[in-house]
């Protein structure tokens, strides 16, 4: 029996280029600070049937590529994206599309003497920022998003309702501490004019927006809290089709203070770091247009 093998689907480039750019126009420095990924689709048979390498641009082109683009500054992940992605179909017949990806870190001036410092920074470590650019032919899917952002409500969470079996030992609780590390991206409506929006400012007012909606309304669940949160970003934000969100429920337990004579009224607790509930869901609009495509390879959200 003879089999034939033919080459599948297949992407490749550089992963994690770390790049930091300092803006030094003025004494008072701007610092961006970026993990960046790309990855070329395209014709690139012949370098893997063949060994003929005529079609592979070199995954150190592609990192220096990055560190160039870098010297006219970031701006936002997701722009500096796009002209990565238009760079490399626009240069190269063979490269068809590709993906590439950011994570970005955000640095706040150092507070000293009562005003923030020129040229010194302190890691912001509330999240990360997130982009994806996935171009496809001539189409362009974009995907926002940020992971670690660390919340908790002391109190308007409780968990009921559930079904209980001979394995449920969980009691019933309308009065517990909620939190969740959020972990979002959301999606921009394929044809988006990406010209137009101001990346940074729709970043943080998604951000805002996610964070209110965790505040706002009593939890029954945090699988209802999550939809409210996304529900919030697609109400403002029409050029949004759909936001999904990653959440561990991060589980704190009530101590028996009982024998040391103490009373525990919902004040001291156990922050378990494990196991915890995992909640993942995708909140969209009902005619949003499917986007696998856009998805595929971003671990972690269903
Ligand atoms: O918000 C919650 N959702 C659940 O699905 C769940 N399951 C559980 O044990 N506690 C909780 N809390």
């Amino acid at each position: 029996m003879s089999s034939k093998f033919i080459l599948g689907e297949n992407q490749y480039g550089k992963a994690e280029v770390r790049v930091v750019k300092i803006t030094r126009d003025s004494d008072r420095h701007e610092i961006e600070d970026l993990n960046v990924t790309s990855q070329l689709r395209g014709d690139f048979a012949a370098a893997h049937l063949e060994g003929d390498n005529a079609h592979v641009v070199a995954t150190d082109t592609q990192k220096n590529t990055i560190y160039a683009f870098a010297r006219d500054g970031v701006g936002s992940p997701e722009a500096f994206l796009l002209r990565l992605g238009e760079h490399f179909t626009s240069s190269f017949d063979w490269v068809t599309g590709g993906r590439w990806e950011a994570e970005s870190y955000s640095w706040d001036r150092i507070q000293a003497h009562g005003a923030g410092h020129d040229h010194s920074f302190v890691r912001n470590g509330q999240e990360v920022r997130t982009a994806v650019l996935v171009r496809d032919g001539a189409t362009t899917h974009l995907i926002s998003g940020l992971k670690d952002l660390t919340v908790l409500k002391s109190t308007q969470s409780g968990f009921v309702g559930y079904p209980k079996d001979k394995y449920t030992t969980l009691p019933e609780t309308t009065d517990r501490i909620l939190a969740t590390d959020v972990s979002a991206r959301w999606r921009f409506k394929t044809g988006t004019d990406f010209s137009a929006l101001d990346f940074n400012k729709n970043y943080d007012d998604v951000k805002g927006l996610l964070l209110e909606g965790f505040t706002e309304k009593y939890s029954h669940a945090l699988q209802q809290t999550l939809f409210d949160m996304g529900t919030k970003v697609l109400e403002a934000h029409s050029e949004i089709d759909e936001i999904k969100f990653s959440m561990p429920n991060k589980h704190h337990f009530l101590v028996d203070l009982s024998p040391f004579g103490l009373d525990n009224p919902n004040e001291v607790f156990f922050a378990a770091d494990r196991p915890y509930g995992l909640i993942e869901a995708t909140v969209q609009r009902e005619d949003a247009n499917p986007a696998d495509i856009a998805w595929s390879g971003i671990a972690g959200f269903c």
